[in-house]
Parts: C-alpha cells; sequence; structure tokens
C-alpha cells in the first residue's frame, strides 16, 4: 500500500517549469503566501528572504507576500528579516487577544491572521544549503492538481555539526521517533520520505481548518489529521534535491521529540490532552551528573477559521 502512494503521489521539482506554473497561478487568479517561521535566525533568515525575493517576486510572478513569524527571537532576526524584504511580524503581537504559546506551530497558526493566499508554502530560517526552486517545486501538485490538499518536501539531508560530516545522516527526530511511530500507528504514511520536513504547502481553507500544535509536532499532526480526514490521497511529496540546517543539540531535540511523541498518541488514543509535558533530562553538573527539567508545552491551537 505505501508503495503505491509512493509512485502516485512522489514528485521532483524538476518536473514543473517555473514559467507555466507562475501562468497556471496568473489564469486561476490563486495567490501563494510564503511563511517563514524563524527563532533567532539573523544568521541565515536574510539569505532566505533576499534569494526567494529575488527568484520569485522580482523576477516571476510566484509568490504575492514574503511573510516571517518572528518567534520571541532576542537577536535581530525581525530586522535582518525585514531589511531583506519580508513583511515582518512578532508573533506575540499578532492576535493579542488569543494569547501567546511558545514554538513553531504557534508562529505558523499565527500567519493565518496576517497572510492572505489560496496556498500556503513554509519554510524554515535555518537553511544552509538550499535553493529558490523549493518553493516552485511544493506549489506544482497545488497549482496542477485540484484533489492535492498538502504537499510535503523531501531531500537528501547530510550531518554535519562541524565536527562529522556524513550524507544522509540527518534528521535524527524523524530516523529515531517519527518513522517508528509512522510504522506503529500511521503505517499509510510511510511513503513520506520526510514527514517532519520545514519545507511544505498547503491550501489555505484546510489549514484554518485544522488543529495545530504550538510546537514542533505542526507537521506530523497536519500530516495525520490530512491523511484521516481526507485520505492519504490528498497528500503529494516532492524531491527537492538537499537540504541542510543548522543542527540543534541532542537534549533540545529531545524536547521536540516529546512534543512529536504526545501529538501522536493524542491523535492514535485520545484522551485529556495534556498543555505541558516534564521532561527531566541529566546534564553534566558540579560534581557529576545533574538532572535538568524541562517543561515542554505540548498545547494545541484550535482551528483558526472559527477565530477570523
Ligand atoms: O520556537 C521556535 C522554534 C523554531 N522556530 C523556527 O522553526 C524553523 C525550524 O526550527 P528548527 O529548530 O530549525 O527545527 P529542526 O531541528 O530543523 O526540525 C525539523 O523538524 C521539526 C519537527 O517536525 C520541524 O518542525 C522543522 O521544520 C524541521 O526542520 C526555524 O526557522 C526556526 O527558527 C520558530 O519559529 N519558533
Ligand atoms: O528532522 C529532524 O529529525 C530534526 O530536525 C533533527 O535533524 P538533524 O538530526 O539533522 O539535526
Amino acid at each position: 500500500m505505501p508503495d503505491d502512494w509512493f509512485d502516485a503521489a512522489t514528485y521532483r521539482w524538476q518536473e514543473w517549469d517555473l514559467n507555466d506554473l507562475v501562468e497556471v497561478k496568473r489564469t486561476s487568479g490563486t495567490t501563494v503566501s510564503l511563511v517563514v517561521p524563524a527563532r533567532n535566525e539573523a544568521a541565515t533568515v536574510g539569505d532566505v528572504v533576499a534569494r526567494v525575493r529575488e527568484a520569485l517576486v522580482d523576477t516571476v510572478d510566484l509568490l504575492d507576500e514574503i511573510v516571517v513569524i518572528d518567534s520571541d527571537s532576542d537577536d535581530d532576526t525581525y530586522e535582518v528579516a525585514a531589511g531583506a524584504g519580508a513583511r515582518v511580524h512578532r508573533a506575540r503581537d499578532i492576535r493579542p487577544d488569543l494569547g501567546s504559546y511558545p514554538g513553531k506551530g504557534e508562529a505558523m497558526w499565527k500567519a493565518q491572521f496576517v497572510t492572505t493566499g489560496d496556498l500556503i508554502v513554509f519554510m524554515d530560517a535555518d537553511l544552509t544549503d538550499w535553493d529558490t526552486h523549493f518553493v516552485p517545486g511544493l506549489l506544482g501538485p497545488l497549482l496542477t492538481r485540484d484533489d492535492v490538499t498538502l504537499v510535503k518536501g523531501f531531500y537528501e539531508r547530510p550531518f554535519d555539526d562541524g565536527t562529522r560530516s556524513e550524507a544522509y545522516e540527518g534528521g535524527r527526530v524523524t530516523e529515531l521517533v517519527a518513522r517508528p511511530l509512522i510504522a506503529r500507528s500511521y503505517p499509510r504514511l510511510a511513503w513520506l520520505v520526510q514527514p517532519l520536513a520545514g519545507e511544505w504547502a498547503i491550501r489555505r481553507e484546510w489549514f484554518e481548518a485544522l488543529t495545530v500544535p504550538t510546537g514542533y509536532a505542526v507537521e506530523i499532526a497536519a500530516l495525520i489529521d490530512t491523511a484521516n480526514a481526507l485520505g492519504p490521497e490528498a497528500i503529494a511529496q516532492v524531491d527537492l534535491g538537499r537540504r541542510a540546517h543548522r543542527h540543534q543539540s541532542l537534549r533540545d531535540l529531545g524536547a521536540m521529540a516529546t512534543q512529536v511523541i504526545t501529538a501522536v498518541q493524542a491523535r492514535t488514543y485520545g484522551g485529556e490532552h495534556p498543555q505541558v509535558v516534564a521532561l527531566r533530562q541529566y546534564v553534566p553538573g558540579e560534581g557529576g551528573i545533574a538532572a535538568a527539567e524541562r517543561e515542554v508545552v505540548t498545547y494545541e491551537r484550535p482551528p483558526a477559521r472559527g477565530l477570523r
């Protein structure tokens, strides 16, 4: 079964000509927003925004807006992104009546209130090896197939933290957490090569209908909820080539894994959904190993549709 979906719903970004996509967008009157959630990404967000703007706004008319959602940064992310040509909003300043949570999913959920595109493309701000074809690649299935609602990117993911460099060794949470959870509970999603990819696109009307985890579980939740409600045939994936990014520390990935597991368990077993999970980790301390407890926020936002 997964292999059937792989054959039916997997594309390569080269399958679409950029000018053809621009023409489909123009004749269909479709509008497109690029949303970049960013927390302390002053080092890379300028490159991401400037290159996309030049290639897909200034040169051709593929994107109607580039919106960076500054997610509680304490560096110059806001200024750098604005200087590169993005419209920038601080997540906590968007719809303050709805409160504020930390996290990437929160930034993406809040983006719905400050963007207008019929299609929303998400892209991470910490990319170091990437190209602007990511965006038209993700839009290809949405602009050319009415039956596709959500498109995931996938790519070769190297691991390179400055001390070790190996092809295909990136994606620790993907390989150790997401893929085993999918194998156990959602095997019909096993054809997805990078289920956690931060580069993906979705029809706005469907995103507005989704419950959105405020943290890093936003991707896995969107996949499961879309497959459950619309069937896996509403999902496509596109090979985008190669992508490298800034790696998080192992213990930070432990918090990410906690969010991913919590969101999947909620969907698999139901029951009461925790807003916070206490994650105890062990770190070097004075005189040996010391316990460190983290409050991992696992709260989920309700569909934005009713809150406009
Ligand atoms: O509180 C936060 C944390 C992160 N980000 C941004 O979200 C993007 C991805 O965050 P990152 O910390 O780089 O995540 P990764 O370790 O790369 O995690 C991968 O796996 C996650 C789990 O599915 C996905 O959400 C990510 O997009 C995907 O890149 C970056 O632009 C961050 O600046 C925020 O906006 N707010
Ligand atoms: O997608 C993932 O699994 C996480 O982003 C971790 O990726 P990394 O192991 O390449 O840092």
